[in-house]
């Protein structure tokens, strides 16, 4: 391994746990190309998320991040003291360096992808933009999301492991970047909220609450339980499109890595779902020895469907009957189990 190339992995296992594990397990032809499409766009996510940069500095670095990308030697200094990832922006001239030695095939895609991202931060970072409606909110995750899910399709098709079918189905590819974004939104909402960060539609939360933070008081509880609910509904929209885009995967090292998150997801939806928890503790996640079993299970699509199978049947189990969506949650949970 080369100097750059270590310092390219460790970049990634200090970013991401979950990520890190399944970009390794890749086959060879992928795994620097989809580890370096992950470190540049979270070192876009990096600038997106420190809310102590004023907006005029931030915005025109989002923007033009996919041109930065090129530049060699380029680094960030920045982002606030607390800001989680600031180290990899401060030796982000590693990451271009490593960017640069890719095939010209990915270096196109991953700076295609970085710019449609980061206009869209832009977008939702200016003053008095905020995600208000459901349209909103699947725009914002189409952002920061479903484009990644997009350059991977690309990724798969490009390289010959996948049909050029895989690439072809972008509303597949966005539904797998929607559903981990959006089981992620719901999980954070403490964390978010603390940091002053809105991502949960005002079309949702304004039916339970005159101000999303009248979600968190003891005496709105059952009203919070219920707007959970309503968020969990929303995300599992998505299920259908992604048990059909992982049935499209043929190639095994790919099923694993685009399989792993989803059946993590819809075990932390599951786990987030009518649990008041999320209004009073942050850092919500599945048990060590679930996320575990997972890993091992995500091996094939029958599999993987009667995992989707198993956490729908236990979801609808803990719905509240009073609650506005039982019914809609049954129906989706029914048309799961015939996906599956
Ligand atoms: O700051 C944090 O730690 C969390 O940030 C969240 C936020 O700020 O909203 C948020 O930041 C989003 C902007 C940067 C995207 C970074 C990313 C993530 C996973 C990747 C996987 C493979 C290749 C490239 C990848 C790029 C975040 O990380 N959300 C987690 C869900 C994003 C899922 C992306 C995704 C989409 C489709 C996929 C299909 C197959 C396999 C993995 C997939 C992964
Ligand atoms: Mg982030
Ligand atoms: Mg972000």
């Amino acid at each position: 391994m080369t100097i750059t190339k270590e310092k390219i992995y460790h970049h990634l296992t200090m970013t991401s746990r979950s990520f890190a594990a399944v970009i390794q397990d890749l086959d060879e032809e992928l795994k620097d190309p989809i580890c370096l499409f992950y470190l540049i766009l979270r070192g876009l996510d990096t600038i997106e998320d420190d809310m102590s940069i004023d907006l005029d500095i931030k915005i025109p670095y989002l923007k033009k991040f996919h041109e930065i990308i090129y530049q060699k030697g380029w680094n960030f200094t920045k982002n606030g003291p607390n800001e989680k990832d600031r180290q990899l922006l401060v030796e982000f001239d590693t990451v271009i360096d490593a960017f640069l030695c890719l095939k010209p095939a990915y270096q196109t895609i991953i700076a295609d992808i970085t710019k449609q991202m980061g206009d869209g931060m832009a977008h939702y970072a200016t003053a008095g933009i905020n995600v208000e409606t459901n349209a909103d909110y699947d725009e914002y995750c189409h952002y920061v999301a479903g484009l990644v899910g997009l350059g991977l399709s690309e990724m798969f098709s490009a390289c010959g492991f996948e049909s050029p079918m895989v690439a072809k189905r972008k509303d597949l590819s966005n539904s797998m970047g929607l559903f981990l974004q959006k089981t992620n939104i719901a999980r954070d909402f403490l964390e978010d909220l603390r940091d002053k960060r809105f991502f949960w539609p005002k079309e949702i939360w304004g039916r339970y609450a005159d101000r999303m933070e009248d979600l968190i008081k003891p005496e709105n509880q059952a009203k919070a339980l219920h707007c959970l609910d309503h968020m969990v509904f929303n995300a599992m929209s998505h299920i259908k499109d992604v048990l059909e885009y992982l049935s499209m995967i043929k190639n095994q090292s790919c099923f694993k890595f685009c399989a792993i998150p989803q059946v993590m997801a819809i075990a932390t939806l599951t786990l987030v779902h009518n649990n008041y928890k999320i209004y009073t503790h942050e850092n919500i996640k599945i048990r060590k020895g679930e996320t575990v079993w997972l890993m091992k299970e995500a091996v094939d699509i029958d599999t993987v469907a009667a995992i989707f199978r198993y956490y729908a049947r236990l979801l609808n189990n803990k719905t509240n009957p009073l609650d506005p969506h039982f019914i809609d949650i049954g129906v989706l949970c029914g048309e799961i189990e015939q996906v599956c």
